[in-house]
């Protein structure tokens, strides 16, 4: 479990702002996660903000909403710069669904700590071919402090790291649940990938002079 940093050393005035992530597969827990964190800055009487991008309107129109159904009003917002004027005045923002962001998130969110704002960013590592979504690699960069959270394979009840797609689509962005997606450790995902590639058949010996 993530313990929330203690600030300053006592010597010199504490500094506040810093970027947090919680990174990891679709059904990991990262929204279960970014809702704990924000709950809990809200019973110490924080000034908290969270937004997440207008495209995820799966579940809730303003909510942010997890598997489990635990749930926090947020505000949907199309780009990142939106975030700096409405969050002006807080001391922690969440953001949930960071993949769908574009690059300009990690200069929106380093904006944000270096003013004193503690940010807290949740979202897919990596997308449903396995290569790393959005600007998820250059937050973990740039962040304080990092947590990976894994899903348990649906297949063999392994640690999944892995979003599997099952539906039909190539599209990077395809909103979905259960009925598009599941939870997959490393070796059932690259068996069930093994298994969507077509199979080229091999030219035969004619074919070949
Ligand atoms: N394969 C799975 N592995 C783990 N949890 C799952 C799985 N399928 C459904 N869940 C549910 O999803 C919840 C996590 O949801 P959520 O926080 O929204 O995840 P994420 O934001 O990472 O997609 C778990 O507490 C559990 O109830
Ligand atoms: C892997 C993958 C996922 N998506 C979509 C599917 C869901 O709508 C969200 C992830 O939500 P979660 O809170 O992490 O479960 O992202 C996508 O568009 N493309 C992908 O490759
Ligand atoms: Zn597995």
């Amino acid at each position: 479990m993530f313990i929330e940093p203690r600030v300053g050393n006592g010597r010199e005035a504490p500094h506040r702002g810093w970027i947090e992530v919680v990174a990891g597969s679709m059904f990991s827990g990262k929204t279960e996660e970014l809702i704990r964190r924000l709950n809990r800055a809200k019973i110490a009487r924080q000034r908290v903000e969270i937004f997440k991008p207008s495209l995820d309107t799966r579940y809730h129109e303003h909510d942010v909403v997890s598997h489990n159904a635990t749930s926090i009003r947020s505000t949907p917002v199309q780009l990142p710069e939106e975030m700096l004027l409405l969050a002006s005045g807080c001391d922690v923002v969440g953001i949930d669904e960071a993949q769908f962001f574009d690059a300009s998130l990690v200069d929106v969110c380093n904006q944000l700590a270096n003013q004193g704002t503690r940010v807290i960013v949740a979202g897919l590592d990596m997308d449903y071919t396995g290569k790393p979504f959005g600007p998820m690699p250059a937050l973990m960069a740039v962040a304080e402090f990092v947590t990976k959270v894994n899903a348990v394979c649906v297949c063999c009840g392994e640690v999944a790291a892995y979003s599997f797609r099952i539906a039909a689509s190539e599209a990077q962005v395809l909103l979905g649940e259960t009925d598009s997606y599941e939870a997959r450790c490393r070796p059932c995902f690259q068996a069930g990938m093994q298994e969507k590639t077509p199979v080229v058949p091999r030219p035969t010996a004619r074919q070949e002079r």
